[in-house]
């Protein structure tokens, strides 16, 4: 009995989950039920009226069983005592009348049911939409740092993944406290007949209620512990088949390889569940055994009654009626329970993901400082250091400089010298691990992070190809002025993404992207001038380009430099580049080694300084010649 001892180390001690974590115990399944109050809250919210209208029609479903039953056991005596009766006297009307009723009952029980499962199905369809729309909103409140972490995306998926367990979670709890109350109308009758008969029911219900417990349970811990493998199984089903992928993946001949890893993944997961689900139904089939036996002894039990002329024959069909009913009734609450319990379980996720707070956020407790219009000295690192979630090394350290206000300052390194995470402090994507970085003399901390972005525009490298329309993909600088034409296509121009908008054939409306049906397709190029066009339509004082000209041919790069310094009169700006022939135009280039501050100068400074910016522009020169 592999099963039983299982069972038995389930609910007593803990048993260690497929996930390495210890089993959950019965205590812990019934206290997930107190996620149950604020599910019910949340969907209450959702729909007053829908959710009222669903319990009242549901509580009057609930006694309409019992009212049934009791309708066939009048109306079986009273053709039994009819029956009795000579020829002459006998008449169908009392019987008609009863016949009528349960006619009656029947319509309506009907009526109801497809009723409650009409608003059901309205209410998780509102409520399912409303989960999708807070977790969005939620997810956007969150950190960047916070999206890095691997324990945050598991918990975001998991509480994704269940939106739609979510609604039929909450027509199975609807359903039980219907089933409830029904159960507890017909246990008044059947203990007013034998109370014994109320306790034969569940000894012959609970071991099947165990057994349908310990396995849900097991089969969440499965599915919960392989989280992350499900979502690299979704990663893996998606890069073997996306428009993304699909060159390199035939070009490299990725395919196989894929495939393995999705089979070789997917495969375990079927064995183990496959396991799961063959033990589960031979319990099943033995609990439902001894449940049938305890139907027939209560039945056994009933017709001695009757035999002997205790009860009538009506009682008899109300009893025998009443236990069957119960018995299935209260074999579906019992293991509904288990499924309630772990929805509630998943419930956790989802309230979990609720429960994270983003650190980066307006702080009441402190005074917000009213952003500076025009900033008048600039931002200064003020010994700088910061550490990625999880990382050993300091990304960068002891940066100390001032950006100052209407400077356009050049951000020079290698690969992996920190200049995006130079970027991602000043936008207050991250907070500085130690130090602080300042504005106009004081801590950025102390502005409203929201108003702050509003001032900053970044342009990253590897910049969000949206599939949306052209004209959308530039007003995504600044998506309050989607519907502003005009500044629309000044920004293309300004950022030369006018000239593809040109070619596009229905212009600024032609989606872009191939993703969708009517999607064209840009070049590298292309796309770099309308994520341009982004910055210039954002217009924001503090204007940071990472790579912004990296793909653009040589004579594009010059006419977007011609036009740069003219366009961010007055403005700062911050640009990184690997190309020489950008980053001398700018006034200032602080150069950055290994996360730390190396030099800061003109071009003609640095050059005739001869250090480490000298160097890297000969290098560059050298290759040209
Ligand atoms: N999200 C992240 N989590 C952990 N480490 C990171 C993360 N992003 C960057 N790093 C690390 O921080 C360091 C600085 O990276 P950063 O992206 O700032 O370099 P960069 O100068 O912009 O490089 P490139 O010129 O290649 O764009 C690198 O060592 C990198 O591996």
């Amino acid at each position: 009995m592999s099963w039983f001892s299982d069972f038995l180390t389930t609910i007593s001690a803990k048993k260690p989950r497929p996930d390495g974590k210890p089993a959950l115990s019965v205590r812990e399944r019934v206290s997930a039920l107190r996620n149950l109050p604020a599910f019910l809250r949340l969907i209450w919210e959702t729909s007053p009226g829908l959710t009222l209208g669903n319990a009242s029609l549901r509580l009057v479903r609930a006694a309409l069983p019992l009212a049934m039953l009791y309708v066939g056991q009048l109306l079986l005596d009273a053709v039994v005592q009819l029956s009795r009766l000579p020829a002459a006297e006998r008449t169908l009307t009392p019987v008609l009348g009863l016949l009528a009723l349960e006619f009656g009952l029947a319509i309506l029980s009907d009526g109801l049911g497809r009723a409650v499962a009409l608003l059901d199905s309205l209410l998780g369809d509102l409520f399912a939409n409303r989960s999708s729309v807070r977790l969005m909103e939620h997810a956007a409140e969150l950190d960047l740092d916070q999206f890095e972490d691997s324990t945050f995306y598991d918990k975001l998926e998991r509480a994704r993944r269940q939106t739609l367990s979510r609604t039929v979670l909450m027509a199975q709890v609807l359903s039980q406290a219907q089933d409830v109350i029904t159960m507890l109308f017909l246990a008044v009758g059947l203990a007013a007949f034998n109370p014994w008969l109320l306790l034969l029911l569940l000894v012959a219900v609970i071991p099947a209620f165990l057994g349908e417990s310990h396995f849900n349970e097991r089969s969440y811990s499965l599915v919960h512990g392989w989280t992350p493998e499900r979502r690299e199984l979704d990663y893996l089903r998606q890069t073997g088949a996306s428009d993304e992928t699909a060159k390199e993946v035939k070009i490299f001949g990725l395919s196989g390889f894929l495939i393995d890893r999705f089979r070789l993944l997917s495969d375990e997961f079927y064995q183990k569940n496959k396991r799961l689900v063959i033990r589960r139904a031979g319990w099943g089939a033995f609990f439902a055994a001894v449940g049938a036996a305890g139907y027939y002894a209560a039945y056994v039990y009933i017709i001695t009654q009757a035999v002997g002329g205790r009860i009538s024959i009506g009682q008899l069909t109300f009893l025998a009626g009443s236990f069957a009913r119960m018995r299935g009734l209260l074999e579906g609450i019992l293991s509904r329970f288990s499924t309630v319990a772990e929805g509630a379980l998943y419930l956790q996720d989802f309230f979990d993901f609720f429960h994270l707070q983003p650190r980066i956020r307006r702080d009441d407790s402190r005074p917000v400082r009213p952003f500076p219009r025009p900033i008048q000295q600039g931002f200064t690192f003020d010994n700088v250091g910061f550490k990625y979630r999880n990382a050993e090394k300091w990304a960068v350290r002891n940066l100390s400089f001032t950006l100052q206000a209407g400077e356009k300052l050049a951000l020079v390194g290698e690969n992996g010298a920190g200049k995006t995470t130079l970027v991602k402090l000043l936008s207050r994507l991250y907070d500085p691990t130690e130090g602080r970085i300042l504005l106009d003399g004081h801590d950025l901390r102390d502005y409203d992070p929201a108003e702050l972005r509003q001032e900053i525009g970044v342009i990253f490298q590897d910049f969000v190809r949206f599939q949306l329309s052209a004209g959308q993909n530039l007003a995504v600088g600044r998506i309050e002025q989607k519907d502003d034409q005009p500044r629309i296509e000044q920004a293309a121009a300004q950022s030369l993404a006018d000239s593809v908008v040109r070619k596009l054939p229905e212009g600024y409306n032609q989606i872009i992207g191939r993703r969708f049906a009517k999607g064209v397709d840009l070049s590298g190029g292309e796309w770099q001038k309308i994520a341009l066009g982004r910055a210039y339509m954002r217009d924001a004082q503090l204007l940071i380009l990472d790579e912004p000209t990296a793909a653009l041919d040589a004579r594009a790069e010059y006419e977007v430099f011609q036009r740069f310094k003219d366009l961010t009169q007055g403005k700062t700006a911050v640009l990184i580049s690997h190309r020489f022939s950008t980053v001398r135009m700018a006034d200032r280039i602080l150069v950055i080694e290994n996360g730390q501050f190396v030099e800061i100068g003109s071009h003609e400074e640095l050059l005739a300084r001869g250090g480490r910016y000298a160097e890297l522009f000969q290098l560059q020169a050298a290759g040209y010649r």
